[in-house]
């Protein structure tokens, strides 16, 4: 099973080119897309989910057409949304019931005993009585999995799925992903390097609607390792620090700043090697397009 997109151009009515000629390769597995605000993520996952058209280039789900046979891709695919609204009031047995009719389950024991498993698959199932309104974070992020799972998908599509969960939710998050991962194709859209990096066998970078890179995370830390190195130094030296070197990341540790730089040869001047991790490959990629230091 593959998903092949072949130069997805998109561009909104107020000019804005939100996708450039995207050409991916996502097989069977976790597949992570990494990007900053604004790279393009979510109007790629809504044209892989046949919720809006794309200007030029092709979509192929295992020979489906997926641009031109929407409803095909329809019955192959779960969606979990970034803007996940629910309707509050109603529990969530209720509304999985309703979701699995939806989806054409017409038989009434058949719906009831997917409802069970999928709500017993992501541990909801004590909670199945409750108002989804009355869901934290992650049991809504759990609930979203679940009506995505319906209909045994074989694409499921999650579009920045932690953002404001707790770490143990997040990590209930991403027990119950890659369990999921290992007989479907599972898209991640994600700015969380750390999502990518715990999660996905493959991955790509995408920003300002191009693929910066794209295959396993540890392709991507062979093409930074030994390039990266950092240094501690006061806030105020920043700015002529960037005008020094490739600086590609900071972080303020006790009021200092700890820098991190990539550089083909041994910089001197105090920094250390560091050992690259997929941040720094991250920000490697994207500080080629856009300016990643933002204090
Ligand atoms: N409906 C729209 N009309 C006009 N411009 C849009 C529309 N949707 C998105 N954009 C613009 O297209 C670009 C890509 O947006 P998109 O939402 O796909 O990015 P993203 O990577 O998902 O970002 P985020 O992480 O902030 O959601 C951005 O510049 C955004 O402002």
């Amino acid at each position: 099973m593959e998903l092949i997109i072949s130069n997805l151009t998109k561009t909104y009515s107020n000019g804005v080119r939100a996708l450039n000629a995207i050409s991916l390769t996502i097989p069977q597995g976790m597949f992570g897309l990494l990007g900053p605000n604004g790279a393009g993520k979510s109007t790629l996952m809504r044209t892989i989910a046949t919720l809006q058209d794309a200007d030029l280039g092709s979509i192929h789900l295992d020979g489906i057409d997926v641009l031109n046979d929407k409803q095909a891709v329809r019955e192959r695919l779960g969606y979990l949304p970034q803007d996940f609204g629910l309707y509050p009031r109603i529990n969530a047995e209720t509304m999985l019931d309703h979701i699995a009719q939806m989806k054409g389950i017409g038989n009434k024991s058949e719906r009831k005993e997917l409802v069970e498993a999928l709500l017993n698959r992501v541990n909801l199932f004590k909670d199945r009585k409750k108002a989804l309104g009355t869901f934290s974070g992650g049991m809504r992020q759990r609930f979203g999995i679940a009506q995505a799972l319906v209909g045994s998908p074989s694409l499921i599509i999650v579009d920045e799925p932690t953002a404001g969960l707790d770490p143990s939710e997040r990590n209930r998050f991403y027990n119950l992903l890659s369990e999921i991962g290992e007989n479907t194709i599972v898209i991640l859209s994600t700015h969380i390097v750390e999502d990518v990096n715990t999660l996905c066998s493959n991955m790509a970078i995408i920003c300002m609607g191009e693929v910066l890179m794209q295959g396993k995370p540890k392709d991507g830390l062979a093409m930074v390792n030994g390039k990266i190195f950092q240094k501690s130094i006061e806030k105020s030296d920043l700015d002529q620090y960037r005008k020094d070197y490739h600086v590609i990341s900071t972080k303020l540790i006790s009021g200092k700043l700890s820098l991190r730089i990539e550089s083909e040869e041994v910089p001197g001047n105090g920094f250390e090697p560091a050992s690259a991790d997929l941040e720094d490959v991250y920000f490697s990629f994207i500080s080629k397009k856009v300016d990643p230091i933002t204090i």
